[in-house]
């Protein structure tokens, strides 16, 4: 093998997160502040070549750091319950959505497919999944940095 590719395959394999959870909220806040730091972490997704996991929304928060993710050339994946859909996405999606039964599969889908996870401001919702990500962790579910 050349060279060149396997010092490419050691630093791929160095690399610890190739996909990341990021919870946020739906809608972008009443400070330019949330959302300043939601294009910060988009690009510094994008800069590192990390992927996105979140939960499919396209408005507020969710929406600009997919699109902001999707537009870098990085892979988004959205993961959103059915009964969501017509409230959390409007217009057309970004990247993969997948689409799952309910809340508790979302968490659960979100979890299995990121590396680490990162919360932005949001409301109930993003403190909920947080939560429940940190309890996961503390009862041994998951073993991944947040
Ligand atoms: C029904 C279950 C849990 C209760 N609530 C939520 N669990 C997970 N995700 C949620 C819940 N409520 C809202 N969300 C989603 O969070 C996103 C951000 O919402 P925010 O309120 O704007 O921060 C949004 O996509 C909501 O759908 C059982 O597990």
């Amino acid at each position: 093998m050349e060279a060149s590719k396997q010092e490419a395959i050691v630093s791929e394999n160095k690399r610890k997160f190739r996909r990341i959870c990021v919870f946020c909220g739906s809608r972008s806040g009443n400070r330019t502040s949330f959302s300043d730091a939601t294009l910060d972490l988009g690009k510094q997704l994008v800069q590192r070549k990390i992927d996105l996991v979140y939960g499919g929304g396209s408005a507020g928060l969710m929406g600009l750091i997919s699109q902001t993710v999707y537009n870098g050339g990085c892979h988004v994946l959205g993961i959103i319950p059915k009964a969501l859909l017509p409230h959390e996405i409007s217009g057309e999606t970004i990247g993969v959505v997948k689409i799952v039964a309910d809340m508790h599969e979302r968490k659960s889908e979100m979890a299995k497919h990121a590396d680490a996870f990162i919360a932005l401001p949001g409301g109930y919702g993003t403190m909920e999944e947080l939560l429940e990500i940190i309890a996961w962790s503390q009862l041994g579910i998951h073993d991944k940095p947040l």
